[in-house]
């Protein structure tokens, strides 16, 4: 990874909240991200981290949310998502890409995956359909895609979850979009593809030289596949690492995530820690 402390980022945030009804589920969120950089945002259920990420992506749900927000920008331009009852957000921001958890929810259920993949191919590169197509088969084959051209006719819902979830990464990344904001990519598979499919998605993002804001709950994919790491915690960011550093994390929140972590020694005790319990452990400590 290139130092780049020293070049402007592609994402800066200041002050954002997300409230719904009485709710404050994000509060005051400040952060960062340097091209080509990538960065985790890890917490327990509930901590606030999907609603920051779809408040940053302009996918927050505005009938059941509002975002107040001081700065926002996406290569040093304003993204406007402050607000509620504000104008729909549009679906695509340029620039900017989204992989959910659940690829059916984002991929279109009645077109096929060609007509869907060579549609985004065809606004960013302005080529022709015959190259849109061409193109497409080659995204399709870069995120491991054996038999591209049955995919391409194929509709999302005749392909497996794995199958599917690597289609959204070619469609994701095929727009090569500055930031790739990706929210648990890989939970819905089993823990043998998840981490293949982290690894694929972290290369061709380095490829495409994409930024990467990866939301998830599990701080070892964070120490494998990112740069820095934003730990929240009932919707404040409570620390702010380098991955590298994550061993030496002064948060006691930070330290309760790492204590969780099942490894070799964990595994010959009766009983691993829970977060609950680590919690009322530090909590008690504190008091
Ligand atoms: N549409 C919604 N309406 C009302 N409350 C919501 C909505 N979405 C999220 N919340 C609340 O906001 C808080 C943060 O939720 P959020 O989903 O952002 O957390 P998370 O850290 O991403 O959790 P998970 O890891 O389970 O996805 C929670 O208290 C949640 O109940």
């Amino acid at each position: 990874m290139p130092d780049t402390t020293d070049t402007a980022p592609v994402l800066r945030v200041r002050d954002l909240s997300v409230t719904y009804g009485t709710n404050v589920a994000v509060k005051h969120a400040n952060l960062e991200v340097r091209p080509g950089e990538r960065v985790a945002i890890v917490g327990e259920s509930g901590s606030g981290k999907t609603s920051l990420g779809n408040a940053i992506a302009g996918f927050l749900d505005l009938d059941a949310g509002r975002v107040d927000v001081d700065t926002l920008e996406l290569q040093g331009t304003a993204l406007d998502r402050s607000g509620r009852g504000a104008p729909r957000i549009p679906r695509r921001t340029p620039g900017l890409s989204m992989i959910f958890q659940d690829a059916m929810s984002s991929l279109d259920p009645v077109w096929t995956i060609g007509s869907q993949l060579t549609a985004v191919l065809r606004e960013t590169e302005n080529v022709s359909r015959a190259q849109a197509k061409k193109d497409a088969l080659e995204w399709l084959r870069r995120v491991g895609i054996t038999d591209p051209e049955r995919v391409m006719h194929a509709k999302p819902g005749e392909l497996s979850g794995g199958m599917r979830q690597r289609v959204m990464m070619a469609i994701a990344l095929s727009s090569k979009p500055a930031l790739l904001i990706a929210d648990e990519p890989t939970s819905a598979l089993d823990a043998s593809l998840a981490v293949g499919a982290m690894k694929l998605m972290v290369e061709l993002a380095e490829r495409e030289g994409t930024a990467v804001l990866m939301i998830t709950h599990d701080i070892e994919l964070c120490r494998k596949f990112t740069d820095f790491v934003i730990v929240m915690y009932h919707g404040e960011i409570v620390e702010q690492i380098s991955s590298s550093e994550l061993s030496n994390a002064k948060d006691p929140y930070t330290r309760g995530l790492l204590e969780c972590v099942p490894t070799l020694a964990s595994a010959r005790l009766d009983e691993l820690p829970t977060l609950e319990s680590v919690r009322a452990r530090l909590e008690g400590t504190a008091a």
